[in-house]
């Protein structure tokens, strides 16, 4: 028995989400959850006969909905509107993550918990202070999803190179990923195969390609106009990365070579190592390739971080800086100034 709660279920990204899920062979209950509409998303969905049995519950069933939970995926809160940058949804979304990680901290405390909700550098660190606050903290339980800026990566690559290149458009995953974090400068593309990278440099469109995964957020916001922010690729980004977690719940095979996630490095095993490659020992938060054991995150592959290229390293260093300051106002939101 597997049952997945979604927080912000009728949402732009929880509605697609629900629905990609809702065809996961590892899933018996897809459990959703919103404060509106979410009995009309939920009893669409029950329609649909894949394995699962889906479930809708409102704002005073937030009990039902999380009891038994395997695996929490957290959209709930606002998106971005065009001029906005994602720490603008900071007020808003900070109050509403501190409370939907309290109620699974209480109602499904073994649960993996995945933030979705932006900005996802400061968002991580409210969970996982959150929870440890009501000491129900398990390291590797709680990761925030920056899967989406692979899959642009991956596009966006292709998209450069032109269709006669022999990329294998399906499998880009061993030749790309993304660490740092997720918001603009703090995202960094990080070639696995060095000669893409030369070919994008040969080409002059490196720096191009760097600035479109850094700010393809954007180029969706603008385009959506007022109407919100990325939901249909971030809800296939979403599904990609919740199948990793419900194949290794279920100790399947992973189908990607590198899964990245932005992870508390004091919960893994070689956290330590991570801060001293990045070159900074402050450095709590970060996304990078992940190993996943039974659903949670075990360590890190850290071997992305010794090979990285000038532009990477430079990169990396300005992410870090950008982040430091993401992390303490997540922190400063749950535990105070005076105690930091
Ligand atoms: N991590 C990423 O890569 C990524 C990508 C896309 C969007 N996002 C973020 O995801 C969030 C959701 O985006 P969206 O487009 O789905 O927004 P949306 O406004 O369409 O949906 C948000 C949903 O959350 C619900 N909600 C709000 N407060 C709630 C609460 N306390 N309990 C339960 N549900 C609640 C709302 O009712 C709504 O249905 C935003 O913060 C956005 O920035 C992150
Ligand atoms: O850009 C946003 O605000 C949403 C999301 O984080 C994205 O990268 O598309």
């Amino acid at each position: 028995m597997t049952k997945v709660t979604i927080l912000g279920a009728s949402g732009g990204v929880g509605q697609p989400l629900s629905l990609l899920l809702k065809l996961s062979p590892y899933i018996t209950e897809l459990s959703l959850y919103d404060l509106r509409n979410v009995e009309g998303v939920s009893k669409d969905l029950s329609h649909i006969n894949t394995n699962s049995k889906c479930t809708g519950h409102g704002e005073i069933d937030i009990e039902k909905a999380l009891k038994g939970a395997n695996l929490v995926i957290i959209p709930a809160g606002v998106p971005r509107r065009p001029g906005m940058s994602r720490d603008d949804l900071f007020k808003i979304n900070a109050k509403i993550v501190k409370s939907l990680v309290s109620y699974t901290g209480k109602f499904a405390p073994g649960a993996r918990i995945l933030i979705i909700s932006n900005p996802v550098n400061s968002m991580v660190p409210i969970a996982v202070e959150q929870l440890k606050l009501m000491g129900k903290f398990q390291p590797g339980n709680v990761v925030g999803v920056t899967m989406l800026d692979l899959v642009r990566a991956e596009t966006f690559v292709v998209d450069f190179l032109g269709e006669d290149s022999t990329l294998d458009k399906t499998k880009m995953d061993k030749d790309i990923t993304v660490i740092g974090g997720h918001s603009g400068n703090t995202i960094v593309p990080v070639f696995l195969n060095k000669k893409l990278g030369e070919t994008l440099k040969m080409k002059k469109c490196y720096d191009e390609f760097i600035h479109r995964v850094q700010f393809g957020g954007d180029e969706v916001v603008k385009a959506k106009d007022g109407a919100g922010s990325a939901t249909l690729s971030m809800a296939l980004a979403g599904y990609k990365f919740a199948e990793e977690i419900l194949r290794s719940l279920h100790k399947a095979k992973s189908t990607m070579t590198t899964i990245p996630a932005f992870v508390y490095l004091p919960g893994i095993s070689n956290g330590k190592e991570v801060q001293e490659k990045v070159g900074n020992k402050n450095l709590e938060y970060i996304a990078l390739p992940v190993n996943l054991v039974y659903g949670s995150v075990a360590s890190i592959d850290t071997t992305v971080l010794d090979n990285l290229t000038s532009e990477e390293t430079k990169l990396l260093n300005i992410a870090v800086k950008e982040l430091i300051g993401n992390i303490d106002k997540g922190k400063k939101f749950i535990i105070g100034a005076s105690k930091l």
